[in-house]
């Protein structure tokens, strides 16, 4: 059932449309990701859900009503739409205690009471409740911006790119923190954030923006596996892409005859595999001489090891499809993944590719 419908959204700043034809659905206690590069419209889209900005086109319903639209604006504070914004903005003459709270009344019952349970639940200790923001770590502070936001119970949690302070793991644990907090307590999010990893792994449904609209919205894995086109498969992660030939459901190209995840018969087509669908084993010159059938070789012409992940380029050695040597000749099979034992240059290997491969619509 969706909760929050967006529908034709546009906002336009003098002569930049910041955002446009933006159409969205978003679940009850569901978890979204907006995820785009910088100046794509993600901030701006926020602003309009919460309020802080008025569309110039189309509607935004929330649970049931109207917020923005043809009839009135509903302003930010009567939304029900709680807001945790890069950098916490917490009010740095309040104490901590009294930054969580100030969405409460002031004889609200139990008020300190909530205010702790709040920092409990945020994974505050308690006796930083008495503290200034300033004599917390940045991680803290997201917390209690966080906590703060939970105090006015939000049906809608707007989180603008919340952990890009936070450094790697700090990061993680808090995104996976803050995920679970928002579903125990059935709150909707929306996440925006420039970080395709972060989306992927936060939400149910991501939306990926790009001058101001979607260019799609799905489910992670499926924008992932199967992109619309060349860029947003590059945007969500490592891919090598491939001209082939479909035929019977059989994407044939440089680097084998690989199962293809359309069936539809096509002379010239792209395809995207990721990285961890490619496997490298050792092999030597002979096996290249005298290769079995469908097996591919290829020879690694550089190779940079980076800790757990490593790179490598090859040089396909049998391609087995002409109308791809060319392109692979000229240009070696870059592959950025982790190895038990990364290959070094020079190392004949084997290539083999695991699960299917995507082919995109049309030949872009
Ligand atoms: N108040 C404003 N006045 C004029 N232009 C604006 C305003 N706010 C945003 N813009 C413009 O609208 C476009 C979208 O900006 P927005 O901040 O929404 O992008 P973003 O995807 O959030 O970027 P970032 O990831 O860098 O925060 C940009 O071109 C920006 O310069």
């Amino acid at each position: 059932m969706s909760f929050l419908h967006l529908h034709g959204l546009r906002k336009v700043y003098g002569n930049v449309t910041a955002v446009d034809g933006i159409e969205l659905a978003v679940a009850v206690g569901s978890r979204t990701a907006i995820v785009g590069p910088s100046g794509c419209g993600k901030t701006t889209l926020l602003r309009l859900i919460a309020g802080f900005e008025t569309p110039d086109a189309g509607s935004i319903v929330l649970d049931g009503t109207e917020l923005a639209g043809n009839g009135d604006v509903v302003p930010a504070h009567r939304r029900g739409i709680g807001v945790v914004a890069q950098d916490g903005a917490l009010f740095p003459d309040l104490s901590i205690a009294d930054n969580i709270g100030f969405g409460m009344k002031r004889d609200e019952d139990a008020r300190d009471e909530r205010i702790a349970d709040l920092a409990y639940v945020v994974g505050l200790d308690r006796g930083i409740l008495k503290r200034r923001p300033h004599q917390l770590s940045g991680g803290q502070q997201q917390r209690v911006a966080l906590a703060r936001a939970m105090a006015r119970k939000p049906r809608l949690m707007l989180l603008d790119e919340p952990f890009s302070a936070l450094d790697t793991g700090l990061r993680a644990s808090m995104r996976k923190a803050v995920a679970e907090l928002l579903e125990q307590a059935g709150i909707a999010t929306i996440l925006v954030t420039h970080d395709q990893a972060e989306a992927l792994s936060f939400a149910d449904q991501v939306a990926v923006m790009r001058d101001g609209a979607f260019s799609q919205v799905g489910a992670p894995r499926d924008l992932y596996l199967r992109p619309k086109d060349r860029m947003i498969a590059e945007f969500l992660g490592d891919s090598i892409i491939l001209p082939a030939r479909i035929s019977s459901g059989i994407a044939e190209c440089a680097i084998g005859h690989i199962g293809a995840d359309s069936t539809s018969p096509r002379d010239v087509a792209r395809i995207m595999l990721r990285p961890e669908q490619v496997f490298l084993e050792p092999a030597s010159r002979a096996d290249v001489a005298n290769p079995p059938p469908n097996v591919v070789f290829g020879e690694i012409i550089e190779a940079e090891f980076a800790g757990s992940v490593s790179t490598v380029a090859l040089r396909v050695l049998n391609s087995l499809d002409p109308p791809d040597a060319a392109v692979i000749g000229n240009h070696p099979l870059i592959l950025r993944r982790s190895f038990v034992d990364a290959p070094t240059v020079g190392a004949i290997v084997r290539i083999s590719v695991h699960g299917k491969a995507h082919v995109f619509d049309g030949t872009a």
